[in-house]
């Protein structure tokens, strides 16, 4: 058993045992608080520059699929559980998190105590790690944190896709612009059978136009919102065709900040698959699937009706525009992993698109 260590950027440090690939990773650390779900947590593309925790204590349990993936590989840049079970038991299992891990170069760390990590982060906000297993020292380890910070990775041209590409539909032809898309997004829009056409995420107004869609989403994906400045004229482009645009988690909170409404950083952000979130429309409550470090400031805006509200916190969960047809949520309606209480936002992206 090869050891490896988890050092925070405050200084907080954890010993444990290396899983997965060895070598060093450094990211965001963020805490997941799905039971299940592991693989789709991995593969989620948002996860892109963040080491996740997962708070649960057994992970790896019904082992690794070929199916219940998110995008083609894992994104997270580092992964931390209390234990990784190495026998796992399903009838769906090709291989272990561990074989998984490695497979994908993917630097994790098991058997450290996952409650600590998670509650220091609550206390004190999400912040840098390092997980090494190449040394000990943990000044070494705190200087390339501290190096990293000089960095500014572009989180989402590493996730988006390069070429367009199309999924056949016998319905409304709609431009998915992808900021790290995940596949069950695309998965419940081909349900509605809407025709997709995925496109990169700095893809101008002509180059979108040429398929003429009659609808727009802007997808889930990684990093600070404000950080995609360059490709804001776009998108205020694509909202002033006036035509129906689902946002969801990035796509929603970029949807927002075109729109003049503001984001802010979260103290430790949501993710998970249980947060309750109210649609002030009907009065319901959804348990609701999320993965987001940032939000939209809950305050009045010209034209903009908050319609989601985090029970939790408060903090806004979902927007419409009073004129234009938007349908716009922080959480994740696709859930994967997560309860599927939401699929309804796409009924209602479907609804606008077929003008009912
Ligand atoms: N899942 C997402 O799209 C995340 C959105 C954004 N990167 C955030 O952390 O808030």
């Amino acid at each position: 058993m090869k050891k490896a260590i988890l050092v925070l950027e405050d200084g907080l440090t954890f010993e444990g045992i290396s899983l997965g690939s060895e070598g060093e990773t450094i990211g965001e650390i963020v805490f997941n608080t799905c039971m299940t779900g592991y693989q789709e947590v991995l593969t989620d593309p948002s996860y892109n520059g963040q080491i996740v925790t997962m708070t649960y204590p057994l992970i790896g349990n019904y082992g690794i699929n070929s199916e219940d993936v998110e995008s083609y590989k894992p994104h997270v840049e580092g992964f931390i559980v209390r234990e990784a079970c190495k026998t796992p038991s399903n009838f769906r299992a090709q291989k272990t998190l561990h074989e998984y891990l490695k497979e994908n170069n993917i630097v994790a760390i098991e058997g450290v105590d996952t409650r600590a990590i998670t509650e220091h982060i609550r206390n004190k906000g999400s912040m840098l790690g390092i997980i090494s297993t190449e040394t000990d020292n943990k000044e070494v380890l705190l200087s390339k944190i501290f190096e990293y910070k000089k960095q500014k990775p572009s989180l989402v041209k590493e996730v988006s896709t390069t070429q367009v590409y199309r999924i056949e539909g016998s319905g409304k032809k709609v431009a998915v612009l992808d900021f790290g898309i995940k596949q069950n997004i695309l998965r419940e829009l081909s349900k509605r059978e809407l025709d997709l056409y995925v496109f990169p995420y700095n893809s101008s107004l002509d180059q979108i136009m040429k398929i003429n869609p009659e609808g727009f989403v802007f997808s889930n994906g990684p990093g600070d919102p404000t950080d995609l400045e360059e490709i804001f004229p776009t998108l205020k482009q694509i909202i002033e065709l006036k035509k129906p645009i689902l946002g969801i988690c990035l796509g929603h909170q970029l949807l927002g900040l075109c729109l003049g409404l503001k984001t802010y950083k979260l103290k430790f952000g949501h993710h998970g698959g249980n947060h309750p979130v109210k649609d002030l429309t009907t009065g319901k409550v959804y348990i609701t699937s999320q993965n987001h470090n940032y939000a939209i400031e809950y305050k009045e805006y010209e034209k903009i009706k908050i319609t989601h509200v985090n029970v939790n916190d408060k903090t806004v969960e979902g927007f419409a525009h009073l004129d234009l047809p938007i349908v716009s949520v922080q959480y994740h309606p696709e859930a994967s992993p997560g309860p599927h209480d939401s699929k309804y936002i796409f009924d209602q992206f479907t609804k606008l698109l077929n003008g009912v």
